[in-house]
C-alpha cells in the first residue's frame, strides 16, 4: 500500500527544509534529474526483466551475464553523471562518497566482468548483478517520486532499508568475483607491464587487484555508515551534521 509524504509520512520541519532546498534547485536541473532518474529506473527495470526471462527460459545462470551485458554496461557507465551532478552542485551529495561508489561499479563492469570472460559465469557475478538491479530500481524510483513530490512510503522505506542486507551482499559478490579472476590474471599477465620497457615502469594487475580487494576494508564501512546516517535522517528525521569534502 502506498501512502505519500503528504499523508503524514514525514516530519513538518524536515519537510519545510526539503521543499526550501527543492525551490533553490533550478527548474532546468529538476527537469534534467527527472529525465535522468526515469531513464535509469527504466534501464535497470529492463535489465531485471531480461535476467528473470533468461533464467526462466534457460533454467541456468550460465550465459546470463553475456546476454545482459550491453544494457548493464550502458546504464552503469551512464551513472558516471552522478559524480558530475555532485561536482556541479545539482544534488547535495558528497563527490567523494558517490565517486567511490560509482568508480568501484565501473571497475567491476569494465575491468573485471567485461575483460575476463572466464569469470562471467561465476555465481558471484549473478549475485552482484541481482543486488545492483534491486538497489538501482529502488534508488532511482525513490529519486524520481521524491522530485515529483509524490513519494510512496514503501519506496522510501525500501530505499533506506534494503541496503542493510543488499550492500554486504553486493560487496560479497564483487569480492568473490575479483577473487575468482586472480588465477587467470596471474597466468596471463593481463593489463600488466613488465620491466624492461621503454617507460621503465612496471605494473602488475594481479597485485593491483589484491590492493583493490583490501581497499574495500576501509572504504566499504564509510559508504555503509553514510547510508545508515542517511537512513536516520530520512526515516527518523534526525539532523545530521555532515563534514564537507
Ligand atoms: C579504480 C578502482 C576503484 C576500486 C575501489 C574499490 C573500493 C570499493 C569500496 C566500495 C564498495 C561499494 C560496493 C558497491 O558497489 C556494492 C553495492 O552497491 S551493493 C548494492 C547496495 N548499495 C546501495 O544501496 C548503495 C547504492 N548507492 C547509493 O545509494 C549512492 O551511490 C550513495 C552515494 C552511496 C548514496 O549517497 P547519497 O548521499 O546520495 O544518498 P541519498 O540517496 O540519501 O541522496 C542524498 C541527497 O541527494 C539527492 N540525490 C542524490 N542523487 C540524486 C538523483 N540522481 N536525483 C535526485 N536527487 C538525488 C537525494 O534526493 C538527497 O537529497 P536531499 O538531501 O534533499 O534529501
Amino acid at each position: 500500500m502506498a501512502s505519500s509524504e503528504e499523508d503524514g509520512g514525514g516530519n513538518g520541519a524536515v519537510e519545510e527544509k526539503e521543499s526550501g532546498k527543492r525551490r533553490r534547485l533550478g527548474a532546468l536541473a529538476t527537469a534534467w534529474l527527472i529525465f535522468y532518474n526515469v531513464a535509469m529506473t527504466a534501464g535497470w527495470l529492463v535489465l531485471g526483466i531480461a535476467m528473470v526471462r533468461f533464467y526462466i527460459q534457460k533454467g541456468t545462470h550460465r550465459g546470463l551475464f553475456r546476454s545482459v551485458q550491453k544494457t548493464l554496461k550502458f546504464f552503469q557507465t551512464f551513472a558516471l553523471l552522478e559524480v558530475v551532478h555532485c561536482a556541479v552542485g545539482v544534488v547535495r551529495t558528497s563527490v567523494l562518497v558517490t565517486g567511490v561508489q560509482v568508480s568501484s561499479r565501473i571497475f567491476m563492469v569494465w575491468f573485471i566482468a567485461h575483460s575476463i570472460k572466464q569469470i562471467q559465469n561465476e555465481e558471484s557475478v549473478i549475485l552482484f548483478l541481482v543486488v545492483w538491479t534491486v538497489t538501482e530500481i529502488t534508488r532511482y524510483s525513490f529519486y524520481t517520486f521524491n522530485l515529483l513530490n509524490h513519494l510512496p512510503y514503501f519506496i522510501k522505506w525500501a530505499r533506506y532499508n534494503f541496503f542493510i542486507i543488499l550492500y554486504p551482499a553486493g560487496v560479497a559478490g564483487e569480492l568473490l568475483t575479483i577473487y575468482a579472476a586472480l588465477p587467470y590474471v596471474k597466468k596471463t599477465g593481463m593489463f600488466s607491464l613488465r620491466l624492461p620497457n621503454k617507460y621503465n615502469v612496471s605494473f602488475d594487475y594481479y597485485y593491483f587487484l589484491i590492493v583493490v580487494m583490501f581497499s574495500y576494508v576501509p572504504l566499504f564501512p564509510q559508504l555503509y555508515f553514510h547510508m545508515l546516517r542517511q537512513r536516520r535522517r530520512v526515516l527518523h528525521g534526525e539532523v545530521i551534521v555532515e563534514k564537507d569534502d
